[in-house]
């Protein structure tokens, strides 16, 4: 409009037509978006990431994986072969939300049939929002046996972000057990439950260092800590530069803590969504979840840093993980003089509490919530049993997933056989409910039946914590949301109250996520909109916590999606699909 009005003014035609032009030119670089094409091929290789050899399953021989780098609008397509040799696979785009391609999001028996081995899966979708995200494995247990990596979306080339820096890096976080995945699931889903303990180590980007003296160690082990495997990961730094650290965890089990010695983080980006910047020493990252935090070399060129990772929220007995930062142009072997840090104590919940609240959105990247949801679903986090056996449990429902998977079922209308009808409790009896204690009857029951939203609805979910089966005991749960960001509208402590506790939302300027921490004894309230046509899968990030039924399944406008392609079928039910 005030382009035609200037038009109009002989003076200003000049400026206007070359304005002109320019939004012509900006328009067109903004829609050209490119394909990026890979090729993957998924590989068990003995590998020493925390110089312990064992089995870990390599992207083109690499844990983590390659990094995807893209713009804003481009299309990924990967392809993927598991050269597994007796084993399915299928790879979920943790925070890219699929829209239009809900068959793409990589969740087996949710989204898709496992690839099986010897099989080439192609998967195709579109980044559509600008920040740093994650991929990794998401059937059975096999994310931690080292199968994941990164996705970096840089904005439109037009599009300024709302804080400078001179370069930037990825780290991701993890926790390393030396049992495999085998071993940890059959314990799981074993009666007497055999819980495989702490990690052995922590990793910064696929590198850490077990004590290859430890006892622990057998006599047929391999541990050697000459393996260029275990060298620690070196984030090299210029002085008085800054850099942009794209920092996650994709932790098994462990909470953490991040910390570089002598040096603040600026808190500038969470889950792809920018954040009122704010600083802090270090910063606890919870599995699933991914931060920018920007640091500045501002420090004593002489010398070099250390990086360090602590478990936090669960009493740790995994020694500090540990990355040199190293600033240029010292060696990157030159060990830092002085003693790790050893992050926040692991038991201060208050501590974690008020970081999360300090995540709010960039004032001139706040988009608002609706101010009312349509449906509240009150989601009550209990450890229970049920015939006998560990699982985990939401309203006292733990959760299996079927052979077929819902998205095929739903589409295709063979609902009835594959899954139970019954959909599971919007709440629980919070009224009579004590969260603060082990309960007498610690029993749940087992479905795979699902929630469904009414198409563009508002919906509101509270995770409400409580103890476990261990007096004393509530552990930090991160909850992950397929196909959708969230608006975090509240953090509280203790048991939620449906009436008081919603006046206190903050429906100003809310961080959008979509991993989130629910702490210990304490509740979190998000907001969403049912607007991705699909069936989403929300869970607990803890790889055995989901493996043992604390997640539930999530359907909107199904009758919505697109054709389905028949590579995502070929399993359960689906085989008589794809038959001639
Ligand atoms: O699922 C779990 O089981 C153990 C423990 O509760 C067993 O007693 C633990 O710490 C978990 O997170």
């Amino acid at each position: 409009m005030g382009l035609f009005l200037e038009w109009r003014n002989p003076c200003s035609r000049i400026i206007s037509f070359g304005l002109f032009v320019m939004m012509i030119l900006l328009t067109t670089s903004a829609v050209e978006a490119r394909v990026r094409h890979y090729k993957w091929e998924v590989k068990y290789q003995f590998q020493s990431p925390d110089c312990f050899r064992k089995l870990v399953i390599a992207i083109n021989g690499k844990t983590p994986g390659p990094t995807i780098i893209a713009q804003q609008g481009d299309t990924i397509i990967v392809e993927l072969k598991n050269s597994l040799l007796t084993e399915n696979v299928a790879i979920h785009w943790h925070g890219i939300r699929q829209i239009g391609t809900p068959w793409s999001d990589g969740t087996e028996g949710v989204t898709q049939c496992p690839i099986t081995p010897g099989e080439t899966f192609i998967y195709k979708f579109v980044v559509d929002r600008p920040g740093s995200y994650l991929y990794h494995a998401h059937y059975g247990m096999q994310r931690e046996a080292g199968l994941y990596g990164s996705i970096r979306v840089a904005v439109p080339d037009a599009v300024v972000e709302p804080f400078t820096y001179d370069y930037d890096r990825t780290i991701i976080l993890n926790d390393w057990y030396h049992k495999s995945t085998y071993e940890q699931a059959t314990g799981l889903s074993s009666k007497p439950f055999v819980w495989v303990g702490e990690p052995q180590s922590l990793l910064i980007h696929g590198r850490g260092r077990f004590n290859c003296s430890s006892p622990t160690i057998g006599t047929s082990d391999t541990c050697n800590t000459t393996s260029p495997d275990c060298d620690p990961y070196v984030l090299t730094v210029v002085p008085g530069k800054t850099v942009r650290i794209r920092l996650s965890s994709l932790s098994s089990l462990s909470a953490l803590n991040f910390e570089i010695e002598g040096h603040n983080l600026t808190v500038v980006e969470a889950d792809g969504h920018f954040v009122e910047p704010f600083v802090v020493k270090n910063i606890n990252v919870y599995s699933g979840e991914t931060y920018s935090v920007l640091v500045t070399a501002d420090q004593d060129p002489s010398r070099n840093y250390w990086a360090a990772s602590n478990v936090i929220s669960r009493r740790p007995t995994t020694p500090t993980g540990l990355a040199v930062l190293n600033y240029y142009p010292n060696h990157p072997s030159k060990t830092p003089p002085s003693a790790p840090p050893t992050g926040p104590l692991w038991n201060d919940s208050d501590y974690r509490l008020a970081q999360s609240l300090k995540i709010k959105a960039h004032p001139s990247h706040v988009v608002a919530p609706p101010v009312e949801s349509d449906r509240v679903i009150i989601l009550l986090n209990t450890q229970n049993e049920v015939d006998g056996f560990r699982r985990w449990s939401v309203n006292n429902v733990s959760f299996n997933l079927p052979h077929t998977p819902y998205l095929i079922a739903l589409k295709k209308r063979f609902k009835h056989t594959v899954f139970d009808q019954m959909p599971p409790p919007d709440t629980y009896d919070y009224k009579n409910y004590d969260i603060n204690i082990v309960q007498p009857n610690p029993n749940a029951t087992v479905s795979n039946g699902i929630y469904r939203l009414n198409f563009n609805s508002t919906v509101d979910i509270v995770l409400q914590n409580a103890n476990t089966m261990n007096p004393n005991n509530s552990e930090t749960h991160p909850w992950h949301l397929h196909g959708h960001d969230f608006w975090v509208l509240g953090y509280g402590k203790g048991k939620y109250d449906p009436i008081e506790d919603p006046k206190k939302y903050n429906l100003v300027n809310p961080i959008m996520k979509n991993t989130v921490p629910v702490h210990s004894m304490g509740w979190t309230a998000l907001r969403f909109v049912a607007d991705n046509p699909g069936v989403w899968a929300f869970h607990c990030h803890i790889e055995a916590h989901f493996y043992m039924g604390m997640g539930i399944v999530l359907e909107e406008g199904v009758e919505r999606v697109g054709k389905l392609p028949t590579s995502i079928m070929g399993c359960g039910e689906t085989k008589s699909l794809i038959r001639p």
